[in-house]
């Protein structure tokens, strides 16, 4: 009797002729059926090149190992690996050479700092994320807030990343490519690595995640000057910085100090986000600075950049079907404003052909 376990353990050891990893740890036999009483096997199996010699060779091999197993006829189907597969794998067998870090690499990386915590970073890089996503680019994100990630919960991410041989795939929400230290951890348990090793792990966000193409990369760093924030800064020589503040002067002048740290470190500010900016009355459209007013203005003066824009101060409405607590709907008055700020972003920062 032709068993479709054993077939599976033998078929599964031979190789991809091009990737030389085995069938099974591609995943690649996508089906077997078996028809005990004309003991013939049909077979569906992925490889990463179709139509070529070595495709003929492997067809020989399973065949035989097939007939080996009692059956008397069988039929093969090939069909091509996933693309995003097929990539994971080129990257480890090349080196780096597809790497977010290669000298040749066309992403645009923007960290999204701010002075201190709780002014809305997060919600900015999230929400930036999903604008430039929704205007047709090529979006990562990276939750670079290693000690308080947030962004998986805030994007409504119930998903794990999934890991292909020795690649982490992001996880897709709203058109993003989201990693996430939130992913790695378990039940939200909080991280209390240090320096060193934090710093391998954003490396790794880097290196050991299969981005595919991006034109951005979005990161949202920890609030303040810290560690982290000077990894990225050396990690990413050229990346692009946009800080948020809420409107209140002093909020602006701490805020400063982060991006007197850009500027130290040669990363070009590209913009001010002011966040909270005000609370606007429903009923009579009357605005209320209720952090005080001002200091994005200061701040981009200060810099010497522009203001990409001000964020009042309003929660998502959210949808039960589809929940994700932070993301403002495309038609939602701020999620307007986020589609402006993405189309400010994309003229400051064309893709690179
Ligand atoms: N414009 C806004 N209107 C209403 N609530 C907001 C707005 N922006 C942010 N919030 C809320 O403020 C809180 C802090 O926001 P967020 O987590 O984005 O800040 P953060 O600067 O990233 O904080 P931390 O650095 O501490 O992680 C969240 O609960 C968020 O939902």
């Amino acid at each position: 009797m032709l068993q479709e376990e054993a077939l599976r353990k033998v078929i599964g050891q031979l190789k991809d002729p091009f990737l030389h990893i085995s069938l099974e740890e591609l995943h690649a036999i996508e089906e077997i059926k078996i028809k005990q009483e004309k003991k013939h096997v049909s077979l569906r199996i992925s490889i990463s090149k179709i139509n070529t010699p070595e495709q003929l060779q492997l067809q020989q091999q399973i065949v035989s190992l097939v007939k080996e197993e009692g059956a008397e006829s069988v039929g093969l189907r090939f069909q091509e690996l996933p693309q995003e597969i097929i990539a994971s794998y080129q990257d480890t067998n090349e080196g780096e050479s597809n790497s977010l870090l290669s000298p040749g690499n066309k992403t645009t990386f923007v960290a999204i700092a701010s002075g201190k915590g709780g002014v809305g970073k997060s919600t900015v890089s999230v929400n930036l994320a999903v604008a430039l996503a929704r205007l047709g680019k090529k979006v990562g994100l990276i939750d670079a807030d290693i000690y308080g990630f947030s962004v998986p919960d805030m994007m409504g991410i119930t998903k794990r990343p999934e890991v292909i041989g020795e690649k982490i795939i992001p996880v897709e929400r709203f058109g993003v490519k989201v990693i996430s230290m939130g992913f790695f951890v378990e039940d939200n348990a909080p991280v209390i690595w240090r320096g060193p090793m934090l710093g391998k792990m954003l490396n790794n966000f880097f290196t050991e995640v299969e981005w595919g193409d991006l034109d951005y990369l979005l990161l949202d760093l920890p609030p303040g000057t810290g560690d982290v924030a000077l990894d990225v800064h050396s990690m990413l020589p050229a990346c692009k910085e946009i800080i948020v503040s809420t409107p209140h002067p002093t909020a602006a002048f701490v805020a400063a100090r982060a991006g007197a740290m850009a500027l130290q470190t040669d990363h070009e500010i590209i913009g001010v986000v002011e966040n909270m900016a005000y609370f606007e009355s429903a009923k009579t459209g009357e605005k209320e600075y209720v952090f005080g007013r001002g200091g994005g203005e200061k701040l981009a003066e200060e810099l010497r950049v522009p203001q990409l824009g001000k964020i009042p101060l309003q929660q998502p409405d959210w949808n039960d079907d589809d929940f994700a607590p932070s993301v403002y709907a495309a038609d939602h008055p701020i999620g307007r404003i986020y589609t402006d700020i993405g189309q400010e972003v994309t003229k400051l920062l064309p893709v690179k052909a």
